[in-house]
């Protein structure tokens, strides 16, 4: 029986092992409430629509900042996989960092303050979760047992306390709730003021509506799987990005034991997006997903897929075979899901890769401003 790993927060800020994934269409004014704990880290900016627009970065942040004529520049014909004009275009962070754990976040999120009234720090709190381990094939009722103050409870196995490796870590938001447009449409002034001091593994076989807003996972273990879709502009659907991405996530992290956490951190999220906008962009979703996700639900995949990528290729195939029907768009996704992974391998050679050609590859990727 391992013994019981008690967790406290990271001392220092791990800038070797994390990158900060911004998305944005509007303005970064809001890093400077986050400078406290974001300075030390490097950001990677995509930013999204007009490439000419001049989106300025608050001073002392080290950072790359991509926007569509980088990522067509670097990424050439599989460019096309990118969205362009939707929040997805944020997977592009995750392909060209180099760092472990990735931490992304919206530009219309900021700092919470926990019931004490001390600011949270997002990036410790979700580097907690992700270095401790999950427990997907047993609950444990009293939450996170790894926590300070927390533990396995009666009854619990002995032979599962040891956990999995945590690949996924779920943030949640006070203020603007994540909520889909219908709900927004009926409940419009309704803010969430629930602070709830858990985290807990989604059990395994349980699916879950990832939010991107406030999201963190483990590169090596499943960035393949982090890919954010083909939507807006040209598409004919939007906001349902970080949905597939973790529909996508949580079914491979299920095949190869990696455990998906939820709850803490909060942020504070600022901007409720327009309703009438956001069913324009997501109501096709609203009824796909009755049909994909029993679909997910009920999926075994391979055993021969040992690896984030090649389960990916192989989800990918299943969904251009068993979903097509639903609309033409689910055969360009999944050939998007494809050339995502050709591009994703361009930049994260497989083991197995020879050296010689992978790093000539990994090296042709200028960033376009850093400081
Ligand atoms: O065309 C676009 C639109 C937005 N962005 C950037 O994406 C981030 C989210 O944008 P926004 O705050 O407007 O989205 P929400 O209505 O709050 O909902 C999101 O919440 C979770 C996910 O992030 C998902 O994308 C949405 O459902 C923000 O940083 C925008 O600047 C963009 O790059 N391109
Ligand atoms: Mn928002």
């Amino acid at each position: 029986m391992a013994p019981k790993q008690v967790n406290s927060f990271p001392s220092v800020p791990l800038k070797d092992e994390l990158d900060i994934v911004i998305p944005t269409i509007r303005s970064l004014d809001f890093l400077e409430v986050w400078r406290p704990f974001f300075e030390p880290y490097h950001l990677i900016i995509v930013q999204d629509g007009d490439p000419t627009k001049v989106i300025k970065v608050p001073d002392g942040f080290d950072y790359d900042l991509y926007n569509r004529n980088d990522i067509n520049r670097i990424l050439g014909p599989k460019a096309s996989c990118i969205s362009f004009k939707d929040g997805g275009c944020r997977c592009f962070g995750f392909l060209v960092s180099k760092k472990k754990y990735i931490y992304t976040v919206d530009d219309d999120c900021f700092v919470a303050k926990d019931p004490n009234g001390k600011d949270i720090n997002t990036v410790e709190q979700h580097l907690l979760n992700l270095k401790t381990p999950s427990t997907p094939f047993f609950f444990n009722t009293l939450y996170d047992p790894y926590r300070e103050g927390a533990d396995f409870v009666r009854g619990y196995p002995f032979s599962l306390r040891e956990g999995v490796p945590t690949a996924v870590s779920h943030g949640l938001w006070l203020n603007i709730p994540d909520y889909d447009a219908p709900t927004q449409l009926v409940k419009p002034l309704e803010r969430n003021t629930r602070y709830v001091d858990a985290v807990m593994t989604i059990p395994k076989g349980a699916f879950y509506p990832m939010c991107a807003m406030n999201l963190a996972f483990d590169r090596e273990l499943i960035g393949p799987a982090m890919y954010f879709g083909l939507m807006g502009d040209g598409q004919p659907i939007s906001r349902y990005d970080d949905m597939l991405a973790g529909w996508c996530s949580k079914l491979i992290c299920d095949h190869l034991n990696l455990g998906v956490k939820t709850g803490l951190p909060y942020l504070w999220h600022s901007k409720a997006s327009n309703p009438f906008v956001n069913l324009k962009k997501e109501y096709k979703g609203l009824f796909w997903q009755e049909e994909i996700i029993p679909f997910f639900q009920t999926l075994t995949l391979p055993k021969e897929c040992d690896t984030a990528a090649k389960c990916y290729v192989e989800l990918a195939k299943l969904i251009k075979e068993k979903l097509n029907h639903i609309d033409p768009y689910i055969v360009r996704l999944a050939d998007a899901m494809i050339t995502w992974i050709d591009a994703w391998e361009d930049f994260n050679p497989p083991a197995e890769a020879v050296p010689a050609v992978a790093n000539a590859k990994k090296d042709a990727v200028p960033p376009k401003k850093s400081k």
